[in-house]
């Protein structure tokens, strides 16, 4: 088996260290000759990159690891990079979040005005990986979790139309793993069609590996409980953030608008973006949390790893965000043809949606990258939502282009999550300054 040299890009992630135990837990299926990692920030790549070179020491001495924020040196000899950067880091996602708020508009972090925002810091940012590892890997693929992924991948499109880079999201495959505690099942059994835009989709069908239809008991436990569990009996670490539960719960009202699919938990802000803006502290919003909770759960570890000199008891682990973008990797390398979501070029899949839609849908991946598949026609509801959302991530890859202040007005104008033209202007105009240091100037 040919081993594979990864670069994990944005070393000093909340999420690096779950996809090092996620790799070397499945080398056996995945090996590794080489690990790098790279950021643009040496100090918090280090506290990362101390316990990780600790890790790989004492379980899998066989890998070569190095972190750099040289380009040349984490850029060469890489079969794939693993990309998940954030863009001006979580003080910026908190200002995505707060400054919509100031006039009463929903904040977060992919979508309404803050994912735009964000949009536009991500898209040099994601660019200028895919132009190192062209430089000096030409024949890597790129796997990007790198948020907003849907503005992202609809840049990628535009800009570098003909790279090797796959956009993907594990909203969908933790959704899964719902189901299959719902239902008493394992996820990897559960056969899905699912379709939309990244943060943006609905489920029609889902089934066993016999072809009997799942929809039904599952729609009986949404129809009260939402994505969560009954009652108040939860094992699920992810929903023991109380936004997270919040989340999973109110899909219950997100389900009643469609009740003949089942919708991604993220079309909350969208269909209930007032009740969202009604029910979120301005003053401690989500990145606030994750500042709080995960970064610090994370860092702390890392350096109790690095000050011990091991990590034999350490609680880091890996969850269903490493476990997909390993699988896909995998799939890619070694002709796996496993079924997987992906954010791709529409091109037909979903007959009545803009051909040149970045969509998320099933797709066969092999060594030959990945198949989608057929979707056909939508209803009117799902295509009239999709053609709003696409038309405003369209016009903010325009805007960033065309330097435009005009087409980001639009875009943020179109957003479902904004209530007028006026109040997408005074939202701008405050992003604009705030986000100086990342943005083209609009003229
Ligand atoms: N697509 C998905 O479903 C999904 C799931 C989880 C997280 N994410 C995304 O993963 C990313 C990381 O999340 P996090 O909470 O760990 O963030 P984080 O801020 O903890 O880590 C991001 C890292 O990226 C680095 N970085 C920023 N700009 C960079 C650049 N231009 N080049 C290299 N490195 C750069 C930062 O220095 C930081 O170390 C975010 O974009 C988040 O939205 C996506
Ligand atoms: O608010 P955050 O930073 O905790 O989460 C934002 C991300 O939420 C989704 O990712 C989930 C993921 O679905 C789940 O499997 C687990 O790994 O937790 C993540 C959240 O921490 C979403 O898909 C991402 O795009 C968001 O960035
Ligand atoms: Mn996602």
């Amino acid at each position: 088996m040919k081993k594979n040299s990864v670069l994990i890009a944005g070393g000093g992630s909340t999420y690096t260290a779950g996809i090092v135990m996620m790799l070397i837990e499945n080398r056996d299926q995945f090996p590794l000759r080489k690990l790098k990692f790279y950021d643009i920030d040496e100090q918090r790549q280090k506290i990362v990159a101390d316990a990780c070179a600790i890790i790989v020491r004492e379980r899998a001495p066989e890998i070569e690891f190095a972190a750099t924020c040289d380009p040349e040196e984490a850029f060469t000899d890489v079969d794939f990079v693993m990309a998940h950067i954030r863009a001006g880091g979580l003080p910026m996602r908190e200002k995505d979040e707060k400054i919509p708020m100031r006039y009463g508009v929903l904040g977060q972090e992919t979508c309404g005005p803050g994912g735009m925002a964000y949009g536009m810091r991500s898209i040099p940012a994601v660019i200028q990986l895919i132009d190192y590892m062209e430089q000096y890997s030409p024949k890597a693929w790129l796997l990007n979790y790198s948020n907003p992924a849907s503005i992202v991948a609809e840049a990628t499109r535009a800009l570098r139309p003909d790279s090797k880079i796959i956009n993907i999201c594990d909203m969908p495959v933790a959704i899964k793993k719902s189901f299959a505690d719902i239902l008493g099942m394992k996820d990897t059994d559960i056969v899905e069609r699912y379709y939309g835009l990244n943060h943006f989709g609905w489920w029609t069908e889902l089934y066993d590996k016999d072809g009997n239809d799942l929809m039904p008991r599952l729609k009986n436990h949404v129809k009260k409980w939402g994505y969560g569990p009954a009652g108040d009996a939860c094992g699920n670490p992810l929903l023991a953030d109380r936004s997270w539960l919040d989340t999973f719960r109110k899909v219950k009202d997100v389900y009643a608008v469609d009740p003949d699919t089942l919708p991604n938990t993220y079309l909350k802000y969208y269909l209930y973006s007032d009740y969202v803006a009604a029910h979120t502290n301005p003053e401690y919003t989500r990145a606030n949390e994750v500042m709080d909770g995960r970064e610090k759960t994370v860092f702390s570890e890392c350096r109790r790893i690095a000050r011990n000199g091991t990590a034999k008891d350490t609680s880091l682990e890996s969850g269903e965000h490493a476990e997909f973008i390993v699988r896909l990797a995998r799939a890619l390398a070694y002709n796996t043809y496993e079924r997987m979501l992906l954010i791709v070029p529409n091109n037909g899949a979903i007959s009545n949606v803009d051909p040149t839609a970045m969509v998320e849908i099933p797709c066969i991946v092999s060594k030959r990258g990945y198949e989608p598949l057929c979707i056909g026609t939508i209803p009117n509801f799902q295509k009239g939502m999709i053609e709003q959302q696409v038309a405003c991530e369209k016009l903010v890859v325009e805007a960033y282009r065309e330097k435009s202040y005009q087409k980001l007005w639009q875009a943020l104008t179109l957003s479902k999550t904004v209530p007028s033209a006026g109040v997408a202007k005074q939202i701008l105009d405050d992003l604009i300054e705030e986000n100086r240091e990342y943005w083209p100037e609009l003229k």
